[in-house]
């Protein structure tokens, strides 16, 4: 069976990825320091609880269970927390990716399917985005994921360690079995927000911004369902394991929704609407992000399954209200 060493496994997107690499047949080795993931999501390998920081506890992971890859989730990740720490985000997103590097490197893997992010683009100079577009993050966060591209890149001509850089736009949804969703705290992101307004757990959802230069004057992103976002990195992880070279790939589905339109899918889910304010635009957001997804595609295969915001809506719905269920009856 082959091994996987997976960083930030206990976290949203890396979850999912483990639920299919243990359907697929590899082992997932979750290395985690559950800062911000949950033990509970820990549930298709083991676990090793320790900080991408800390190179000891690293070497111990690589001695003790041997994997021949490694899928790079751990990471801070959000855009408002960077801007305020930006030196612990290059401590953790950055230092630690270093040292994870050193690790891999020393201990023989030669392969590492890296979760970077639409973020390193910054503000869109053409839309939809395609993996030459200039890279010039605003935001501390997508810097810092920059920064690991460029190490990445550096390591394969230095060492030999071969890496897929995905550039996710956004996450969403949750695994249509229910066995694992988002689940973040603080949560940041729109479509569980939207969620916990209807379901009357806050008590709006702020729409950032109605004065963006969009149809609809609120801001676009592309949304990827996680499921597909989890396939994609096995694909990544096939590339490698056929000799493929190092390569940094969009993970969008090609097509925008504003906050607007987002708000009618979260409603037609729940069956009524989302209470909503409008409030400023937040720092950092441009106005649009939409993938151009021909490398994913003529690269690794990958189509999302997901096509419709309805469905990826949907399985974020399932998960959300059956989560509040379990809260209610513990
Ligand atoms: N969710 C998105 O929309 C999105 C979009 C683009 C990129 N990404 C990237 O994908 C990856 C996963 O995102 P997510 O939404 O699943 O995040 P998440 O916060 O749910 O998961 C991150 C995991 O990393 C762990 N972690 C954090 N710091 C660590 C450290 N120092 N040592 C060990 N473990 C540590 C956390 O405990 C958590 O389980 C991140 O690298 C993120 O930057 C996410
Ligand atoms: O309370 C809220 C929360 C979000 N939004 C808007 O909804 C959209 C989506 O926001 P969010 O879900 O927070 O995602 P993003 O800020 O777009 O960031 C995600 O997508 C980026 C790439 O596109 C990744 O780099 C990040 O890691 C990931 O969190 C944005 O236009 C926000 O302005 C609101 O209007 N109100």
């Amino acid at each position: 069976m082959r091994t996987v060493l997976v960083t930030g496994g206990a976290g949203y997107v890396g979850s999912h990825t483990c639920k299919l690499l243990a359907a697929s047949g590899y082992r997932p080795v979750v290395y985690d320091n559950l800062s911000r993931g949950q033990r509970a999501a820990v549930r298709w390998g083991p676990l090793v609880v320790g900080d991408l920081t800390d190179r000891a506890r690293l070497d111990e992971a690589f001695a003790e269970w041997r994997p021949s890859a490694v899928i790079h989730f751990a990471a801070l990740t959000y855009v408002g927390e960077s801007v305020e720490k930006p030196a612990l985000y290059h401590h953790v997103n950055v230092g630690g990716s270093r040292t994870l590097v050193e690790a891999a490197t020393d201990a023989g893997v030669d392969r590492l399917v890296f979760s970077s992010t639409a973020a390193v683009y910054g503000t869109p100079q053409r839309t939809p985005i395609a993996e030459d577009h200039p890279l010039r993050p605003i935001n501390p966060y997508g810097e810092t994921k920059l920064r690991v591209e460029e190490m990445l890149a550096a390591a394969e001509a230095a060492s030999g360690l071969r890496s897929v850089a995905l550039r996710y736009f956004n996450a969403a949804g949750a695994d249509p079995e229910g066995e694992t969703g988002e689940d973040h705290e603080p949560e940041t992101h729109a479509i569980p927000l939207a969620i916990q307004a209807v379901l009357g757990e806050r008590r709006e959802f702020r729409v950032f911004g109605r004065d963006y230069p969009t149809p609809d004057g609120t801001a676009v992103r592309d949304y990827v369902h996680v499921m597909d976002l989890a396939q994609a990195h096995l694909l990544a992880l096939e590339h490698l394991e056929r000799g493929g070279a190092g390569t940094q790939v969009n993970l969008g589905t090609g097509s925008g929704t504003s906050v607007a339109e987002l708000l009618d899918a979260v409603a037609r889910a729940a069956g009524r609407p989302v209470p909503a304010a409008t409030a400023p635009r937040r720092a950092g957001d441009p106005p649009v992000l939409v993938a151009d997804g021909r490398r994913a595609h003529d690269l690794l295969g990958w189509r999302p399954r997901f096509g419709s915001l309805d469905a990826i809506v949907e399985t974020a719905w399932q998960w959300h209200t059956g989560a509040l269920r379990r809260r209610r009856a513990a």
